[in-house]
């Protein structure tokens, strides 16, 4: 069973619940950029991360440079933002929290 896309409304909804995302400009995607206090604890949270991904079957598109890790997330079999990216941001918030 694939979620559906979010609409307008339903996306900037669940946007005022997360903190620190955005819509990424020109894409149905949402991103946000996380900082650590070094390489360890970034790969820390991303393996975290990673083993959530698989339990959801749902997996970010991510870039870290050191302590930084350059999240975004989008849902590409339905073309747009769906209720799994918004499941997957709030665990990474969480996480990093
Ligand atoms: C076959 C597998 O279930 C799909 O390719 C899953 C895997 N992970 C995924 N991750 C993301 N972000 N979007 C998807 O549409 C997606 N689809």
């Amino acid at each position: 069973m694939r979620p559906a896309k979010l609409d307008d409304a339903q996306r900037q909804a669940a946007l005022a619940t997360l903190d620190g995302w955005q819509v990424v400009p020109g894409r149905d995607a949402l991103t946000r950029q996380f900082r650590f206090a070094d390489f360890n604890a970034a790969f820390g949270w991303m393996t975290q991360v990673a083993l959530m991904a698989e339990k959801l079957d749902h997996h970010p598109e991510w870039f870290n440079v050191y302590n930084r890790v350059d999240v975004t997330l989008t849902t590409h079999d339905a073309g747009g933002v769906t209720e799994l990216d918004v499941q997957l941001a709030r665990f990474m918030s969480r996480a990093a929290a």
